[in-house]
């Protein structure tokens, strides 16, 4: 199908400056809302969740009213009941006690007053008499408190009695003090043993020293009239694990989010078609202030609706910004940490943890720490740096402030200051809301710095100092950004070997061609690239090996000098086997990946400064080897996304991307999500993707990988239509893709250009030589045996007039046709030849004759073969081979080699064999058998182990 790129020529000069910012900025926050909408689910748990944690605190809160109902702190007690001292209770209702138990021990003289009185307490203890075995006596206090000491959690209370004359008898408690909780329910042991005994042993002296053993004695209590004193204090002590818990939501998405479009490279794939990293991330921001706008208003919403004291009397604007600045923040951390994680998928798990650390110190907070006069100013500094500890302040002072029914609440006006109930005051609201604010400012630049000093997909990072210089903000700087990882020896790249091997001499002459126009300051207005000695070297690197060794993997040369032009209106095709230097050479071009050295103009834009790469970019399309495409938008939506980027809006967007779904025919599937395309149809898309905006050069890597025949035939027909106007880089595995649409065609091997030119001359220089098929069948061919053995006879005819005069034979047979291939060192013959074929035609009965060069696959064997075999030569490489159970070391493209031990008096030159070689998948030469060995005919070298 035809293609003219004039065909928009009528469209609207693309947005550029802030126009093109705040479109590409309305662009992506498209994209987001769309993403949001696609997974719904997510979306709706992350805005629901305070639905949800709201009502968990009410059930919370709920279980804890039902546990204190005992208490009437929640309760308004306005005719306060009196209450009779209870009996003294049995020991086996005490918690945690062991047993055997006593109900109450006691010491003093066993005079009979006393033994009286101690068994007056027993019999007389009310509802319950307390048998003989449940009391113990000792003689003096020491021996109780010796026999306690031995002896835990056996007795609550004990008694001294000590007569001191006849009307007084002295006695004293003693009891454990400390409240004990057991199973949800609390005991006082002053309250349910101290006080009963006291009011027995009372009971029964006064009963003593009076003589009047029917005293009534029935002390009894009352409690002050008083409103419900405490309300939902719940939001203090559950309520920042729970609010933290739903603020996770929101990040563990915004997290797997960021990292999701780094991982797939989407993140790349924008930036290298024009987007502006501030429109990346103020896109980002937005639609996150949406999100948590929207959330927090409901989670106010929610906690009214559950009719919460603290959201009922604290001001609705002041609890808002509590959860809306704390949610924001929570952002600005997510940015961050995105920055530390590699793959999506590793978001949960560091959210995990985040979590769990954020429950911790949430719950130190709570307690006191470090918010106090008490502590240091410096650790409140410290500890305000993790948002969660100032949620959880900021709840304790929200939620003191409505401790009780009469309290207040903060109000907007009191923001400023300290509530009534906090004595200990070192941070206000407005001082939380200020760190919360601070902090995020904090998050979002360490986010951008990270993200540009931490090594991206490509191992590309920029210097730890890059802001400090002055061409990163006028953008007219030299080197942009270096490769390798953290821990890579950048810098300490020795430089590729500059002679590996004699030039070929069509590849000399392009390199002195540029040469010559790079010292001449000559800018050819016919050609749209230059690659000025291309060099790209990836550092080497520390690599762990099993638990504590490390290994240190040598730098690696993936393209070592690269000199030659690239003409528009032409396609350039570069091939080459697996890891010869391909995407690396695309991605330098492309500026996805700094150059070690050497330099490349794009439509004279230099790709080494930061300025030339923002112009470039602007003319640039890239369908990249690997789809990066959104699973969860349409073609439509991606080509909208990417035409934005490109400054296309309104009528020509619609317009291009109309244009460009015919042309791949996607019509139909132009609103499908992409999760759902075919491998074709997903490279199709990239293809589309990488035409949008009427680029000036495009660079397709392997654009037809997975296509059907017919619609790769297709994609040929648009992309020969599409050199029109511009300049076209192709890779392809395809060499009838390169044969059809290269104009110009280099293959590249370990690196280096092997050779370059159209590929008629390609297949002239490095093919076999001429391939001529040849039939002697006629229209009246039929399967009878009598035509048959016509057929052959021709043909046997024709294999010995082609022997006699050419000495060949042929390659391969067929019915149809039987195929020569005459090498090139014959070409002179040829005339000849073919004027006495033409002469003997028909009486050798040739009805068929077609002649043609040799394959461009055959030239690429050859000149990847050719390639490795000096390669093996230069690094002395070798193969090992193993013939009657003996190994030898083979140096790479050895011929013909000596069995070992095989030299005797019948075989003085010993047995010898020849080696198969075949080439794999990254062109390297490798042994793919031999041959029965035969008798030597000269003394053969050999290397064995
Ligand atoms: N980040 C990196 N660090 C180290 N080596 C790398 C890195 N990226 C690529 N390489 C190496 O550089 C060489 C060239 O890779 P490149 O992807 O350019 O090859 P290619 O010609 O495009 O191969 P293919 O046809 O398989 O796509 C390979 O040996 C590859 O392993």
């Amino acid at each position: 199908m035809a293609n003219d790129h004039n065909q928009y020529s009528g469209q609207k000069v693309p947005r550029t400056g802030w126009s093109l910012f705040l479109q590409q900025s309305s662009s992506l926050l498209r994209k987001n809302a769309l993403l949001s909408y696609r997974s719904r689910r997510a979306t709706f748990l992350q805005l629901a969740s305070s639905f949800f944690f709201i009502f968990l605190i009410f059930c919370v809160d709920q279980s804890d009213k039902a546990r204190l109902s005992t208490t009437s702190s929640y309760k308004n007690l306005f005719a306060p009941q009196p209450k009779t001292v209870a009996s003294i209770p049995a020991c086996e209702d005490a918690f945690y006690i062991q047993l055997p138990c006593y109900d109450f021990i006691w010491s003093g003289s066993k005079s009979s007053r006393i033994l009286s009185l101690v068994d007056n307490i027993m019999k007389n203890n009310p509802n319950r008499p307390i048998p003989d075995n449940k009391v113990l006596q000792f003689d003096t206090p020491t021996a109780v408190d010796a026999w306690l000491l031995e002896n835990p959690m056996r007795c609550y209370g004990t008694l001294y009695l000590e007569e001191r004359g006849t009307s007084v008898i002295g006695y004293g408690i003693q009891t454990n003090s400390t409240t004990i909780y057991f199973k949800g329910r609390y005991s006082d042991p002053n309250f349910s043993y101290g006080i009963p005994l006291q009011a027995a042993a009372e009971r029964e002296i006064a009963r003593t020293l009076l003589g009047n053993s029917s005293l009534s004695w029935d002390p009894s209590f009352i409690e002050f009239a008083h409103p419900a004193i405490k309300t939902d204090s719940v939001f203090t002590t559950v309520g920042p694990v729970f609010l933290l818990a739903s603020a996770m939501f929101g990040f563990v998405i915004q997290v797997s989010s960021l990292a999701l479009e780094k991982e797939t490279r989407l993140r790349q794939m924008m930036t290298t078609m024009g987007l502006m990293d501030s429109a990346y991330w103020l896109t980002w921001l937005l639609w996150e202030v949406v999100l948590v706008f929207v959330s927090s208003l409901l989670l106010v919403c929610f906690g009214l609706l559950f009719q919460f004291d603290f959201f009922l009397h604290n001001n609705f604007g002041v609890l808002f910004f509590i959860f809306f600045l704390f949610s924001f923040n929570m952002t600005g951390f997510a940015f961050m940490i995105s920055n530390f994680i590699s793959v999506a998928t590793s978001a949960t798990s560091v959210s995990y943890y985040i979590f769990i650390i954020g429950v911790i110190l949430q719950s130190v907070t709570i307690s006191g720490f470090p918010y106090s006069h008490t502590f240091k100013v410096y650790l409140r500094i410290l500890w305000s740096f993790f948002p969660p500890n100032l949620l959880a302040i900021g709840l304790k002072y929200l939620g003191d402030a409505t401790s009780t029914k009469q309290d207040p609440g903060i109000h907007w006006s009191n923001r400023g200051q300290c509530s009534y109930r906090n004595e200990d005051c070192v941070l206000t609201m407005n001082g939380i809301y200020f760190w919360l604010l601070g902090t995020f400012c904090l998050w979002f630049v360490l986010a951008i710095y990270f993200d540009n000093v931490f090594p991206d997909v490509n191992g590309v990072r920029k210097p730890w100092f890059y802001f400090l210089s002055i061409s990163y903000w006028t953008g007219q700087g030299t080197k942009k950004s270096e490769g390798g990882g953290c821990c890579s020896c950048v810098g300490s790249v020795p430089p590729p070997p500059v002679n590996e091997g004699p030039l070929d001499p069509d590849v000399a002459a392009e390199e002195d061609l540029v040469k010559e126009q790079m010292v001449a300051n000559y800018e050819d207005p016919a050609v749209a690239v230059r690659v000025q000695g291309l060099v790209k070297s990836y550092a080497g690197m520390c690599k762990r090996v099993g638990c504590c060794h490390w290994k240190r993997i040598p730098p690696y040369h993936a393209v070592k000098g690269l000199w030659f032009n690239i003409e528009k209106d032409k396609l350039f095709c570069l091939l080459g086997p697996n890891g010869a230097g391909k995407t690396t050479t695309i991605n330098c071009l492309t500026g996805i990946i700094p150059t070690t050295a050497g330099d490349g103009l794009v439509y004279g834009e230099s790709i080494r400064s930061t300025a030339g790469i923002a112009k470039i970019r602007k003319k640039l399309g890239v369908c990249p080897q690997f789809n990066v495409l959104w699973e969860s938008l349409s073609a439509r939506e991606h080509l909208h996304v990417f035409g934005s980027l490109k400054g296309l809006s309104g009528a020509d967007l619609i317009h291009s991307t109309k244009e460009l779904l015919s042309q791949v025919k996607l019509v139909e599937a132009a609103n499908v999500r992409a999760a759902s395309y075919s491998g074709g149809m997903k490279r199709r898309l990239s293809v589309a993707i990488a035409l949008i905006g009427d680029p000036k050069i495009l660079f397709l890597d392997e654009p037809t990988t997975g296509m059907d025949p017919i619609t790769r035939r297709h994609v040929w027909d648009m992309i020969e239509a599409a050199k029109r106007g511009r300049a076209i880089v192709l890779t392809t595995h395809s060499m009838e893709e390169a044969d059809i649409l290269g104009d110009r065609i280099a293959i590249m091997a370990r690196g280096r250009i092997r050779c370059i030119g159209t590929p008629i001359r390609l297949k002239t220089r490095f093919g076999a030589g001429y391939v001529v098929n040849v039939s002697v069948r006629t229209e009246h061919s039929t399967q009878d045996p009598g035509h048959l053995a016509e057929e052959e006879q021709r043909r046997t005819q024709v294999k010995q007039f082609f022997k006699e005069q050419l000495d060949v034979e042929p390659k391969e047979e067929s019915r149809a046709y039987t195929t020569f291939v005459i090498p090139r060192e014959r070409e002179s013959q040829l005339p000849d030849f073919f004027r006495v074929l033409e002469h003997r035609k028909t009486q050798l009965g040739v009805t068929d004759l077609q002649m043609g060069l040799t394959t461009l696959e055959e030239v690429f064997l050859t000149i990847t073969k050719q390639a490795d075999l000096e390669n093996a030569a230069a690094e002395g490489r070798v193969e090992t081979l193993t013939i009657h159970g003996q190994t030898m070391n083979v140096p790479v493209g050895t011929r013909y080699i000596r069995v070992p031990n095989s030299v005797s008096t019948d075989v003085p030159n010993g047995l010898m064999v020849e080696i198969y070689w075949q080439q794999d998948e990254f062109g390297a030469m490798r042994i793919s058998g031999h041959s029965e060995p035969t008798p030597a005919v000269a003394p053969l070298e050999v290397n064995s182990f």
